[in-house]
Order: structure tokens, then C-alpha cells, then sequence
């Protein structure tokens, strides 16, 4: 059955604008300026090239240079990683400490069910962060007997409850682990306990951005936090990407409402037609512009067919994703729907916005501290060594292989999602041993020349022709590099 959204039909006018491809001046004017705020003089966005607007190179860059560092303007972390990592839910910056991202990690994984345990995990965060938290809430026995002690992963060892307590709250410090400081852990200003910061302008930047229609705590502007609960239960559920997507829509609500205030203030116009006086549409397509630049397809049509699936069964799949996204849709909207804003809770709009991270596909990934902590005691002198391990190894063991896991989501950069492909790409996004946050880095693969274009690989370049053929289908088109080009004669 087909799926109907009544605002698709209601709103068909204002959403053809959302989505109409901004012009080539458009995209100058925005990348330009971005640019300069940005002072990432290095790199032109340029609208016109050969696969629509590219990357080039303002300056010649040696190999190994540093090319951009892109901070985020979307990004989530996934619901999986969350109990591997606690890291600041606006920059990605891993936060408290060494010794909090140790205990933490060991007292949930023996916890189990992550989601339903965000009061224990907060009580559990006391001690550690640099805000009282008011929370008081106890383990309850069940939890008691299992942490630290019982059901325990297989090859993990266990370790007493009262430790792993003590490395959370602070009491207990690792040897050296002063080496690998990291920022104190900012509770969220609603009052949350799923959100926390590793500075109070992270704090206030992700609240005035996003978090403040997000935030399930007593201080939200969300119209229900019951649906919003819903609407996350759903995301964790079935595919986080519309966590993201909800970001996108409350960013684009928020600053709506800060230049409709701005506006009647006097303090901002704009320019053409007033398309609809009520709500101020040309309003909200500035505040829309950021996403507009993005390049997008509805979800439902690009996403690729799982191997698992027939190619007879597409249309299904494709309805079915479409189903999906439409539950999410209703369930985000009974949560944080604005009249103002209606066009953004069409059907259109948020495919269209899912489709455009499926496009873009582009990771976030930030090295955890754990890991350089633990080579750091791997490569002290004996007899040090050999005594600081009796201490360090039992919290080796009991966390197991995946130690060390990095933060890792999904992001969208503005200025990265703007570089076109190559299988021999001239540029790589890499994160130096500076680089603790979320922040995309391009790092330059080799000599770029001043007017060159900047590309990438969204792929694993080393796959042979046709796999890179197959994965880049994915994104809509063969790839005319050099190298495939090579390939493709020699093989012919
Ligand atoms: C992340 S966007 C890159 C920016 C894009 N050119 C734009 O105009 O916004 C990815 C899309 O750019 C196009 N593209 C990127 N690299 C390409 C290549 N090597 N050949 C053909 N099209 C490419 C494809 O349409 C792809 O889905």
C-alpha cells in the first residue's frame, strides 16, 4: 500500500523550494563566506565542475599538508557506541577521564540492556564530571549483584563492584593516567542524562543548535517527552540515521525562530518575495540554506539493496524503507512539530535528508585515550613496566579485545561533502595525534597544485575494478578516474 503523508500534498509548493538545487551563485556566495569564517583559505568550492560543485586547491600543497579541518555541521554518535565511550555529545571529544572511560565501560557491559539504564549510568557519572548532579537514584539488588560481579561477557574477567565504582567516581587513579587528561564531564543545561559535554560552550553551543528540542529532560522545549522518548526508542531500534535527521530538522526549527526574532526585531530582512506572511517562508529557507547545499536523494530510491534481498523483491524494500521512515516521521512530529515550520515534516523533506547522509556517508571517527593509555604502559622500561601492569592488566582483561574502541558515527561535513571521488584520490580524511575531536581532517596524499581539484575515495581505493565499480553504483555513478580508466582498457 502506498504510504500517504498529508503534508506532502498540503505543502508541495514550499517544499519544491526546500529541495530545488540551490543556483550556482548560491553555492559560490555560501561557500565563500563560509570559507572566510571558516579561514580555511586553502580550498574554492567551485559549483560547476565536472560532477556538479567540487573542491580545489587555493594554495600548492606538499604531501602530508594539512588540507581542511571541517568542523561537523550534523553528527551523531551511533546508539552502539555509546556504551564503549563517553565523549561530548557536540565536538566528540572523549571527556571525564582515562579512569571513568575504563569503569564506565566495564559497569555497562555488565549491565546489559543500555537504554533502560540511563538513571544508573548518570548516578554512576557522580564524582566525575564538574557539576553536582542531583540524581540520587540506587542500583536496585538485581543490578547490585550483577555489576562488576555476575554476567560477565565470555573471555572478560571479572572485577569487584567497589573498583570499577571507584575508578567511575574518581577514588581510584590509574598509574600515569595524569598523562592522558581529559576535560571534565558539563551536564546537560535541561537536564538530561543522555547528553554531556566536555565544556560549557559545547553545552550551550549543541542547547541554542539542536539539543533544546531534543533534550528529554525537565528543562526541553519539546511539546512531549513521551514522543520524543518514542521517537528515540524507535531510532535505536530500527537505524539511528534518523536521530540525525531529527537534528537536522530541530536545527532548521531553531534558527527559523532566532531570525523570525531577529526579523521582527528589525534586526533581519530578506530579500524577494513574501511568499506567505503568516510564517515567514523565506525565513525559513534561510534558516534551510546549510542543508540546502547538501547533496540529496529521497532515502527510499538510493539506499542499496541488502545482499539479502532479491532483486524481485525491490519495490517491497524500497516500500518498506519508505514505511519506516514515515513512522519516524509521525512519531518525531508529535514530539517536536512546529506550524511554522510544516513543510519540514513532510514525507519529502525528511527522505530527502536521510538521503542526503546515505549520500554523503561519511564517518565519524575519534581515537579513544584507552588505547594510547594502554601502549603508553606497554612501552614503559622494566621493572616499571612489569609493576604498573600488575595494576593496569586485571582492567586489561576484564574489558577484553575491544578495549579500545573509538567514538564512531555518522557526520555531515560541509565542506568534505562537498569533494567529488577519484580511486586515486590526491587527499585523505586522516586524524593526527592533535586531533581528538569530531572534526573532519583532510590530509593531502600527495603534491596538489594551486587549481587542481581535491578528491577522495569513497571506498577502499585497493578493491579491484569492478567491486569499486559496484560499491560506487551506490552513490550513483561509474567513476572516470584515470585509474579506472587504465583498468578498464587494460581489461577490455
Ligand atoms: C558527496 S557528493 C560530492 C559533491 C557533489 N559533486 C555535489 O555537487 O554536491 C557525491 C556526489 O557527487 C557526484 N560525484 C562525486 N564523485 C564523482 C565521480 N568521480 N564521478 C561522477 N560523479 C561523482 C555523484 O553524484 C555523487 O553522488
Amino acid at each position: 500500500m502506498e504510504v500517504i503523508c498529508s503534508i506532502d500534498t498540503k505543502c508541495s509548493d514550499q517544499i519544491s523550494l526546500l529541495l530545488k538545487p540551490p543556483s550556482h551563485m548560491q553555492v559560490q556566495k555560501y561557500f565563500e563566506n563560509l570559507i572566510a569564517i571558516k579561514k580555511c583559505q586553502g580550498i574554492r568550492v567551485i559549483p560547476n565542475g565536472d560532477y556538479g560543485k567540487g573542491v580545489y586547491a587555493n594554495f600548492n600543497f606538499k604531501e602530508g599538508d594539512l588540507v581542511l579541518k571541517d568542523p561537523m555541521l550534523f553528527g551523531i554518535q551511533h546508539s552502539s557506541n555509546k556504551m564503549d565511550c563517553l565523549v561530548c555529545s557536540h565536538c566528540f571529544r572523549f571527556i571525564g577521564s582515562v579512569e571513568l572511560q575504563i569503569g564506565r565501560k566495564l559497569f555497562l557491559q555488565n549491565l546489559g540492556d543500555f537504554p533502560d539504564k540511563k538513571h544508573e549510568i548518570s548516578n554512576a557519572l557522580k564524582g566525575c564530571s564538574d557539576h553536582e548532579d542531583e540524581s540520587d537514584i540506587e542500583l536496585d539488588e538485581q543490578d547490585k549483584e550483577q555489576c562488576g560481579t555476575s554476567g560477565l561477557k565470555d573471555k572478560v574477567v571479572a572485577l569487584p563492584k567497589d573498583l570499577i565504582d571507584s575508578l567511575m567516581n574518581g577514588s581510584f587513579q590509574l598509574p600515569y593516567s595524569d598523562q592522558f587528561q581529559l576535560p571534565l564531564t558539563v551536564s546537560c543545561p535541561g537536564g538530561c542524562q543522555e547528553a554531556f559535554y566536555c565544556s560549557n560552550s559545547c553545552a550551550e553551543a549543541d542547547w541554542n543548535s539542536y539539543h533544546s528540542l531534543l533534550c528529554t529532560g525537565k528543562g526541553t522545549k519539546t511539546l512531549s517527552t513521551d514522543a520524543l522518548l518514542e521517537f528515540i526508542k524507535h531510532a535505536n531500534e530500527t537505524n539511528d540515521i534518523f536521530l540525525l535527521a531529527a537534528k537536522v530538522i530541530s536545527f532548521t526549527i531553531l534558527t527559523y525562530r532566532k531570525l523570525k526574532e531577529a526579523y521582527l526585531e528589525g534586526k533581519e530582512t530578506y530579500d524577494g518575495p513574501n511568499l506567505l506572511d503568516s510564517c515567514h517562508f523565506p525565513l525559513l529557507l534561510k534558516a534551510w540554506e546549510p542543508v540546502s547545499m547538501g547533496y540529496k536523494r529521497r532515502w527510499w530510491d538510493c539506499i542499496s539493496l541488502p545482499d539479502d534481498v532479491d532483486y524481485a523483491n525491490e519495490a517491497t524494500f524500497r516500500l518498506q524503507v519508505k514505511e519506516l521512515a514515515f513512522t519516524s516521521l509521525q512519531l518525531l512530529k508529535a514530539a517536536i512539530f512546529d506550524p511554522e515550520c510544516e513543510p519540514l515534516f513532510s514525507l519529502e523533506v525528511y527522505g530527502h535528508i536521510i538521503g542526503m547522509f546515505e549520500q554523503n556517508n561519511l564517518d565519524l571517527v575519534v581515537e579513544s585515550p584507552v588505547e594510547n593509555y594502554f601502549l603508553y604502559i606497554d612501552d614503559l622500561q622494566p621493572p616499571e613496566k612489569e609493576k604498573v601492569e600488575q595494576i593496569t592488566g586485571p582492567f586489561l582483561d576484564a574489558l577484553g579485545e575491544d578495549y579500545s574502541n573509538c567514538c564512531e558515527g555518522t557526520a555531515f561535513y560541509p565542506l568534505q561533502s562537498c569533494m567529488n571521488h577519484s580511486c586515486s584520490p590526491n587527499a585523505k580524511a586522516f586524524k593526527r595525534e592533535e586531533d581528538t575531536d569530531g572534526q573532519a581532517t583532510l590530509i593531502a596524499l600527495r603534491p596538489i597544485q594551486k587549481g587542481e581539484e581535491i578528491t577522495i575515495s569513497y571506498i577502499d581505493e585497493e578493491l579491484p575494478y569492478e567491486e569499486r565499480q559496484a560499491l560506487l553504483a551506490d552513490y550513483g555513478f561509474r567513476c572516470k578516474c584515470p585509474k579506472c580508466i587504465e583498468e578498464e582498457q587494460r581489461s577490455s
